[in-house]
């Protein structure tokens, strides 16, 4: 994995937003905040504009000495020289990622409800596994429903670490990090914030690993 890359603490995950000028400063305020990994991920976005704002966020997350990790798109994370992606059960093998971003990149894999994916991924040479989603969200409203014994299993297991993902919020998230999850990804409970800086600070103070 990564030299400095840690995967640990507020995992951000940015909303679906077309203006990169406020992209950037919802962005601006969760490292403020005390966000440790940022996640590039945008639905809406054409290749053109993912590309602008994958990039803007490559400058803007080195600023902070945070690491980037791109959603879906191993080929973007090479373009803007991003820290690593983030790869679901269609976005392509850990293999073809690993070949594209050499070694020293971040390959994270999504294994929803299921241990084995995890195993499986990590065989293939994932750095991190997520589970989820463990509440309902709003974002994907459709997802599959894990739960924290998921977590306890996985930490026993597996020597990655664990991130954990679907309608986290401050107050449920504790309940995570103690059945085993290293990371909490978040983009509602941080971004839909009235004060995005102090929502991701108050996820910043939980007690990590
Ligand atoms: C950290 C993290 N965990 C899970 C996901 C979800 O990935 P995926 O299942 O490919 O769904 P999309 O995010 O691509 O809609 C994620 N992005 N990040
Ligand atoms: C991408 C994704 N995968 C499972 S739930 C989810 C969305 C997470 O967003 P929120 O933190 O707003 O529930
Ligand atoms: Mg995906």
């Amino acid at each position: 994995m990564g030299l400095n890359v840690r995967i640990s603490g507020l995992y951000a995950i940015t909303p679906d937003e077309r203006d990169t000028a406020e992209l950037l400063r919802k962005v601006r305020q969760v490292l403020l905040g005390g966000a440790q990994v940022v996640q590039y991920r945008n639905k809406l976005a054409d290749a053109q504009l993912r590309f602008e704002q994958a990039g803007a966020l490559r400058v803007l997350t080195r600023e902070f000495g945070v690491p980037l990790i791109v959603n879906d798109d191993a080929g973007l994370a090479k373009q803007v020289d991003a820290d690593g992606v983030h790869l679901g059960g269609t976005d392509g093998s850990v293999a073809a990622a690993r070949a594209l971003l050499g070694a020293a990149k971040v390959i994270g894999v999504s294994c929803y409800n299921r241990a084995p994916l995890a195993f499986e991924a990590v065989r293939q040479g994932a750095d991190y596994v997520a589970f989820g989603a463990f509440f309902p969200s709003g974002v994907k409203p459709d997802a599959v429903k894990a739960t924290p014994e998921l977590l306890q299993q996985a930490r026993r297991e597996l020597n990655v670490p664990i991130v954990a993902i679907g309608g986290i919020t401050v107050q449920n998230g504790a309940e995570l990090l103690e059945a085993g999850a290293d990371a909490l990804a978040v983009i509602s409970a941080v971004f839909a914030a009235a004060d995005i800086q102090d929502a991701a600070r108050q996820f910043a103070e939980l007690k990590y690993p």
